[in-house]
This record gives C-alpha cells, sequence and structure tokens, in this order.
C-alpha cells in the first residue's frame, strides 16, 4: 500500500498531536494552516506523496542547550536555550530569539513554523527559525543580561552564521541584547558577518528595523481597509502590547489619522480616551526601554488615562484592533466582544494572538481580519534587506527602505487576494486561507524541487 499523508484531516492533525505530545501552541499553529492547505492540496496527489505537509511541519533539527550566568551577587544560575531550525528550502534560517520566562520547545516551534511561512511571503530568500531561553530579562541588571547573552551565544554560535542560520529580536530581544550577542560572536569567530539582524546603525544594522514590524501591520491594515474604500482617518485603534511591534504600530496608526485608545503588558491594560499622541508614545518607548518600568505608570503621567489590572483591552470599543503582545492573548469571547462592538478589521502585530476559536469568529463574521505571519512579516523583511546590505557591506538610504517596506507588504496583501479567494462570495477575502497557501507553495514547491532530503 502507498505511504502517503492523505488521510483526513482530524486524522492528520490526531497524527501532529501524537508525535507531538504536551506542545499545544505548536499543534495549535500547524492545525490553523492544516485546516487551509488541506482543501488547497485536495486534487494536487503529488504534495501528498511527497508528505510535504508533514515534513514541513518536522523542523529540520532542535537544538537545545544550558545557559549558565552568573548574577550580581556571584550566584551561579542556569536555563535552557533552545534554536529550532524548521526549514531551509527557499533560504538561510531567519527568525527572532525571544528571552522570557514562557518560552518552551512548543513555543519556539510554533513560532519557527509560522516563520517558515511569514519568510516566504516576503519574497525574500529566508526560511524558517526561531529561538531562545526561559530568562527573563526584567529586574536584571545590564551587565547580568550582558553575561546572559555572552553565555547564550558562547553555544548558538556554533549552529548560526550569515548564510546558514541569521536570528534577530522578539520578545525581551532588542537592540541591547542584538549588541551584546553579536560582540561575543564576533569575540568569539573573529569574523565580522551579518550573523543578527537588527544590530546598531553603529555595526551594520538597517535604518528601519526598529519601526518596521509595526509599521508593517498597519501598512497591511491600510491596505484591507482601501478594499471597502476606507483608511484610518478618525477611526479609533485597540492595541494591545506596549513594546516594539505595539508602539511602532501605534505610532503609524497617529501618522495615518487614527486615534490609539489602548496599551498594554502582562499586568493588564491602559486606556486613554483622550488618545495616545505620539508625545505619550515616545514616553511609553523611553519607559520600557531605557527605564525598563510597567505600563501602569502611564496613568500617573496622563491625567484622565485609566488602568485596567490582569485584563486585556478588548472590551474597549473601537474600530480597529492591533493585537501586538503574545500568543493566545485574543481568546474566542474577546473576538465576540470586539466583533459586536463594530470592530471592521483585525491586523496582528503579534504571532499567534488569536486563538483558534477567536479566528473562526472573525472569519465567520466576514471583518477584515489579517493573521500575524502576512501583517507582521515588515519585521522580518526588513531583516532580510539588512542581510542584503551586509552581504553588499553598504548602507542604503531610508526613503530606499520605507518605499522596499511599503511594496512588501502590498505584495503581501496581493497574494493573499490571490490565494483567498471565497466561492461564491466575490469581494470578500479570507486572509488567513491566502497567507496560509501562498506561503506554503512557496515552499513546498522548492522542496519537490530538492527530491526526498
Ligand atoms: N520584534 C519584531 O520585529 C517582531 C515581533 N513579533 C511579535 O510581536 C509580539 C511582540 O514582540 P515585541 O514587541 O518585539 O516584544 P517586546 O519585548 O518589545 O514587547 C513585548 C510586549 O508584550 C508584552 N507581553 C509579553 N507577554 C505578555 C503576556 N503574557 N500578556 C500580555 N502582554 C505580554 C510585554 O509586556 C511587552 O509590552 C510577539 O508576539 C513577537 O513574536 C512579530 C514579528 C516581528
Ligand atoms: O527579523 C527577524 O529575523 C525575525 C522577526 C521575527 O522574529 C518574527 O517575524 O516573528
Amino acid at each position: 500500500m502507498a505511504v502517503t499523508d492523505h488521510v483526513d484531516l482530524p486524522t492528520f492533525i490526531e497524527g501532529v498531536k501524537k508525535r507531538n505530545p504536551g506542545q499545544p501552541e505548536f499543534v495549535q499553529a500547524v492545525q490553523e494552516v492544516a485546516e487551509d492547505i488541506y482543501d488547497f492540496i485536495e486534487d494536487k496527489e503529488h504534495y501528498h506523496s511527497e508528505q510535504i505537509l508533514r515534513r514541513i511541519a518536522e523542523p529540520d533539527r532542535i537544538i537545545s542547550f544550558r545557559v549558565c550566568w552568573e548574577d550580581d551577587n556571584g550566584n551561579v544560575r542556569v536555563q535552557r536555550g533552545y534554536r529550532v531550525q524548521n526549514n531551509n528550502a527557499i533560504g538561510p534560517y531567519k527568525g527572532g530569539i525571544r528571552f522570557h520566562p514562557s518560552v518552551t520547545e512548543s513555543v519556539l516551534k510554533f513560532l519557527a513554523f509560522e516563520q517558515t511561512f511569514k519568510n516566504a511571503l516576503t519574497g525574500l530568500p529566508m526560511g524558517g527559525g526561531k529561538g531562545g531561553a526561559n530568562f527573563n530579562p526584567k529586574g536584571k541588571s545590564d551587565r547580568e543580561v550582558m553575561r546572559f547573552c555572552q553565555s547564550f551565544m558562547t553555544e548558538l554560535y556554533r549552529h548560526v552564521g550569515a548564510d546558514v542560520d541569521v536570528p534577530a529580536g522578539d520578545i525581551g530581544v532588542g537592540g541591547r541584547e542584538i549588541g551584546y550577542m553579536f560582540g561575543q560572536y564576533k569575540r568569539i569567530t573573529n569574523q565580522f558577518t551579518g550573523v543578527l539582524t537588527g544590530k546598531g546603525l553603529e555595526y551594520g544594522g538597517s535604518l528601519i528595523r526598529p519601526e518596521a514590524t509595526g509599521y508593517g501591520a498597519v501598512y497591511f491594515l491600510l491596505n484591507m481597509l482601501k478594499t471597502r474604500g476606507e483608511d484610518l482617518v478618525g477611526k479609533t485603534a485597540v492595541i494591545s502590547g506596549s513594546g516594539n511591534v505595539a508602539t511602532h504600530a501605534a505610532e503609524k496608526i497617529v501618522q495615518s489619522g487614527g486615534k490609539v485608545l489602548t496599551l498594554s503588558d502582562s499586568q493588564g491594560f491602559i486606556h486613554d480616551p483622550d488618545g495616545i499622541t505620539q508625545e505619550k508614545i515616545d514616553w511609553v518607548k523611553a519607559h520600557k526601554t531605557k527605564r525598563r518600568g510597567r505600563i501602569q505608570d502611564y496613568v500617573s503621567e496622563y491625567k484622565g488615562a485609566t488602568f485596567t489590572a490582569g485584563k486585556t483591552p478588548w472590551g474597549v470599543p473601537c474600530d480597529v484592533a492591533l493585537p501586538c503582545a503574545t500568543q493566545n492573548e485574543l481568546l474566542g469571547d474577546d473576538a465576540r466582544l470586539l466583533v459586536k462592538n463594530g470592530c471592521k478589521a483585525v491586523s496582528e502585530g503579534a504571532n499567534m494572538p488569536t486563538d483558534l476559536e477567536g479566528v473562526h469568529v472573525f472569519k465567520d463574521a466576514r471583518i477584515l481580519y489579517a493573521p500575524g505571519k502576512a501583517a507582521n512579516a515588515g519585521g522580518v523583511a526588513v531583516s532580510g534587506l539588512e542581510m542584503s546590505q551586509n552581504s553588499e557591506r553598504r548602507s542604503w538610504k531610508e526613503a530606499e527602505l520605507q518605499q522596499l517596506l511599503l511594496d512588501i507588504m502590498e505584495g503581501i496583501h496581493t497574494s493573499c487576494l490571490t490565494y483567498g479567494g471565497v466561492a461564491g462570495e466575490p469581494g470578500y477575502t479570507d486572509y488567513v486561507r491566502g497567507a496560509n497557501i501562498a506561503g506554503f507553495k512557496k515552499v513546498a514547491d522548492a522542496m519537490l524541487a530538492y527530491g526526498v532530503v
């Protein structure tokens, strides 16, 4: 009998669950993609006989390692580090590093899997990977963070390289951490290469990389609104998170004529009915990246704003919503509440912020809904442009990069339109389906070209 992955979808998902016990985030990400891909490859037997989906959902390799470091009191501390190299069919592994206590193998596997499709959507030659550690930079001194980053890179350096695997930032990893890791890589290997992106401008970083993910998510939102003859002028936005992605998304919403009502962190959310202006966003950026404080401090600075502890901001009525904090932060009931309150569009700055139930609520309501792998691809796209600049040993001008980011986000939107049509509903686009199929097709066709490897 022929061996194939052409079993029905529930049987395929059961297999994924069995092979990945105790990894709910990874199973969730595979299920969301498989729901669309199954339909697309129904009559394309070669994808089944070559077991392409099964192979994409099995990382090329997972590296797990001990990270020992010494805190300021001389105590020995031990963390677990990882790099998940999911798929390099279309280019070197590429994807961020996350330092957060919630990091597990399941979380990094889901992120590396999503990254594979996202990177394909950008049109740039990048495979998918992700890494991190269960290290919490919050409350640590700069020296402690430095020692941790150096120790992390002391193992990671042997698995990465400018043409092998190029990590970048993610939650808990910004310019400071990238600097410490790049410095350690250079020190160990004696090579100055583009092994990381998100670097400082003085040592090979790209202009607009810090802004790119948040700005890109708003460009994607504008592309979606345009299909309905709308824009952001006068519209209200609810945003979660208050880190790199959230603050830059807020900035671009304001620049586009919208009003931002909320920001959040893991302790709760702030609601500012007067609108979070550019001056207030600058305060939040400095508070988070320099003073390393909490979002609740906003209400002491700006009267009229309120802080709600332990809650997400989805109950605040809005025209558009941008989840920009973390995975599974917007659940089925939150999605229902947003739709009930008149939310017209959701653009995901974070990776997989909406759970499977929420995804179905947005799809069923036929609102404009962009999944993270399409909407937040601007960050990794500019990382890809940073790789090109490093290879050329040049730095491109800001105007050129801004235009490329706009073009890439528009291109991803067009790919979603191409593959996201729904039979019998002209004018409606299922962006989740569009992104999944467009991303899958490119990676799958490259894998087919290589034969069985
Ligand atoms: N930095 C980048 O270029 C990209 C980031 N992303 C995704 O965007 C999201 C945010 O990442 P960044 O802004 O880079 O990280 P960051 O470290 O700058 O900010 C993370 C924010 O999320 C909040 N947060 C973390 N865990 C939370 C929780 N359990 N509940 C509520 N809030 C929580 C933090 O308080 C912080 O405000 C993540 O899902 C990340 O994977 C996606 C594409 C690129
Ligand atoms: O810039 C990069 O390489 C990675 C960005 C990232 O981690 C993501 O897109 O989720």
